[in-house]
């Protein structure tokens, strides 16, 4: 049986991603680990907190109960080609806002030479993603600081013109999956417009809906793309 994991950020995400299944919730390193059954497999959800950092140290931890494929879930603030209430999944992550403030401006960790900032997702997983939910196939820029204005935005996209989307842990989970050589994907519903901050214009509960019709239909039949782990793979 495949075993999947998602990580959100926040609670209502996680909700919206079991959907009223019935759930087990199991305790891992202070971690709870919400557990359904699903047509696709063994499905554990963890709500990791808002963030990079928090979200590293999560997936780590829950790593350790082994599984096929991790995805990281939830609502998301959309640039231009991504609309409030529609899904975006990711050909790639960014961590978009990591590296130095120079007197010429920003420079990334890659330009800085400390290493990249771009990392592909799983193809096979995203494409399944992408069909199964209907979502878009972009860039996920990972942030630390929710963008507030229209030149940020700007300076953003055009530092990454692909990116379809801003977030703040889909690096940091695919970080942890990659370590533990596991396929990542990351799958988001576009809640707010990327630009001038006005927490009044998010469209939650519709983005939070759009999360829970995405996971249906994802976890409708057996993924094809995450095969359960052989035996010899889930005894390291
Ligand atoms: O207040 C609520 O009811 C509520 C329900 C679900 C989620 C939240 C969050 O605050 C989630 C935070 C989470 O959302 C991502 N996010 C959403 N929009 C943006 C954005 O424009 N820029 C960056 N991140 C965004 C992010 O991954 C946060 O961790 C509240």
């Amino acid at each position: 049986m495949t075993r999947l994991l998602v990580v959100t950020a926040a609670a209502a995400e996680r909700e919206a991603v079991l959907s009223g299944r019935p759930v087990a919730i199991g305790m891992l390193a202070g971690l709870e680990v919400h557990r359904a059954t699903t047509a696709a497999g063994l499905l554990d959800v963890v709500c990791g907190g808002v963030g990079p950092v928090a979200a590293a140290v999560a997936t780590g931890c829950a790593l350790r109960n082994g599984y096929d494929a991790v995805i990281a879930a939830g609502i998301a603030g959309g640039f231009p080609g991504a609309e409030v209430g529609g899904m975006v999944v990711a050909d790639t992550v960014i961590h978009a806002d990591l590296g130095a403030e120079t007197a010429e401006g920003f420079s990334s960790m890659a330009e800085l030479g400390w290493g990249p900032v771009r990392f592909d997702t799983d193809p096979a997983l995203a494409a399944e993603c992408g069909r199964r939910t209907g979502a878009r196939t972009g860039s996920i820029l990972t942030v630390s600081t929710v963008t507030g204005s229209q030149h940020r935005a700007d300076q953003l996209r055009t530092a990454h013109p692909d990116a379809l989307a801003e977030a703040m842990e889909g690096v940091a989970v695919h970080q942890a999956a990659a370590r533990s050589g596991v396929r990542f994907a990351e799958l988001r519903a576009i809640s707010n417009r990327v630009g001038p901050r006005d927490r009044s214009a998010w469209r939650i509960p519709e983005a939070l809906s759009a999360l829970t019709a995405a996971f249906a239909e994802l976890l409708s039949a057996p993924l094809t793309t995450s095969p359960p782990r052989t035996e010899s793979e889930t005894a390291q």
